[in-house]
């Protein structure tokens, strides 16, 4: 059965409640900017390209159900607004900002014209906020080829094993997915003997999502605790012919530092120590020209009890018991938690930065030079069938 974290049609946006998976599989109505501020918030919908896409078709479906003005200005007015606020749902991802932005731009313009009105105005935003899921699932498919390519190439063909953090597939986006794009189309290539993924603490998108993906894709794969992947690459890394660590993004500094979920650091570090290369996947809405480094951006902090506590359906030795979902402590009473949900990793550690219009490596100068990638055409590639929810 296809599942697809977002249902859009002219009217109506549902998300798949990622708070529930992998047991449950629930759709949420999102009815506007309101309940799609909250989605995201909530973490019901996450990873960066699909908060974006989520935001905007929130906006969407609160255009198309409810009386607008018949003034262009009114209701270009009305929209940046809401954009704005929906844009401070979470603030590390710039692809929410970046889309906001683009968005912004295309009402001013169609607002602009001298026989507009509210609705010309209102359609030239949803057409372009439905356009965004027709446009990642593409940029998905071809970050997905060009990082296996490139993987491929570098350890000198046959197959290779990856490693992957967090969860960047079609449940991050709006199909296919970033670094585990990347996996699909390695999988897809015959050249992948086998991909490990982390747990990913503490919000568990790894072993919640990205293997509950990497199970229907009946792709070869491995869950591992976030703090075993040195050791993997230690004991197993010759055997499993690990080739790469590729993880996603959250936004992607001017100098290549880039925020990612939690843990990334280390692995990058990790990656370093034993020579194998680490890869940042990301579509170029990613990446933020107007942030100089890792330094300026700005990593969100969430709840302790995001921590200290975690769901699940009741388990009885034997079966899941689904109807007894039960929330239980797994910390001290009293002890202090800092829960930030991303960290930096320096451009040093990174190797190459796989986008849609191929992967950025780094000058004679050590440094990356990410305007070439920001100006370059999108070709594509040829859509790849296989994989994907
Ligand atoms: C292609 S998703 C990119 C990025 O988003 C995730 O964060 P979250 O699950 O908190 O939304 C994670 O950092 C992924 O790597």
């Amino acid at each position: 059965m296809v599942l697809e974290a977002i249902r859009y049609q002219p009217g109506s946006l549902q998300i798949l409640n990622q708070l529930k998976l992998p047991h449950q599989e629930e759709y949420d109505e999102v009815r506007g900017s309101e309940d799609g501020w909250h989605a995201i918030k909530d973490m019901r919908t996450r990873g960066a390209p699909a908060i974006a896409i989520v935001a905007a078709l929130a906006l969407a479906v609160e255009l198309q159900n409810n009386k607008t003005s018949d003034v262009a200005e009114e209701v270009k007015v009305f929209i940046v607004e809401k954009l704005r606020y929906l844009v401070t749902s979470r603030p590390t991802a710039v692809n929410l900002a970046d889309a906001a932005g683009k968005l912004e731009k295309i009402v001013t313009n169609a607002a602009s014209k001298p026989d507009s009105d509210g609705t010309a105005v209102s359609k030239a935003y949803c057409d372009a906020a439905a356009r965004m899921l027709i446009d990642d699932v593409s940029d998905n498919e071809a970050i997905g080829q060009h990082g296996a390519e490139w993987i491929s190439k570098k350890a000198g063909g046959g197959q290779v094993s990856v490693v992957t953090h967090c969860n960047t597939g079609s449940l991050a986006t709006a199909g296919y997915g970033t670094a585990l794009g990347v996996v699909r189309s390695l999988h897809a290539n015959g050249s992948l003997k086998h991909a490990f993924c982390t747990e990913t603490r503490p919000y568990n998108q790894g072993s919640r999502l990205t293997a509950f993906e990497l199970v229907h894709d009946k792709i070869p794969s491995t869950l591992i605790t976030d703090s075993m992947a040195s050791a993997l690459l230690r004991l197993r890394g010759p055997s499993e012919n690990i080739a790469a660590i590729v993880v996603g993004a959250d936004r992607v500094a001017a100098n290549g530092d880039t925020a990612n979920k939690i843990g990334t650091y280390q692995l990058a570090i990790t990656a370093k120590h034993h020579g194998v290369k680490f890869l940042v996947a990301a579509p170029r809405t990613t990446i933020d020209l107007s942030t100089a480094s890792g330094a300026d951006i700005v990593i969100e902090e969430r709840p302790g009890k995001e921590m200290t506590f975690v769901k699940g359906p009741r388990f009885d030795g034997v079966d899941l018991d689904l109807a007894q979902v039960e929330t239980v402590s797994i910390a001290a009473n009293g002890i202090n938690v800092w829960n930030p949900s991303f960290d930096v990793t320096p451009a040093e550690l990174i190797d190459g930065i796989i986008t849609e219009v191929g992967v950025v490596e780094k000058g004679s100068d050590g440094k990356f030079d990410l305007t070439l990638a920001m100006e370059a055409k999108n070709e594509g590639v040829k859509p790849n069938t296989v994989g994907g929810l």
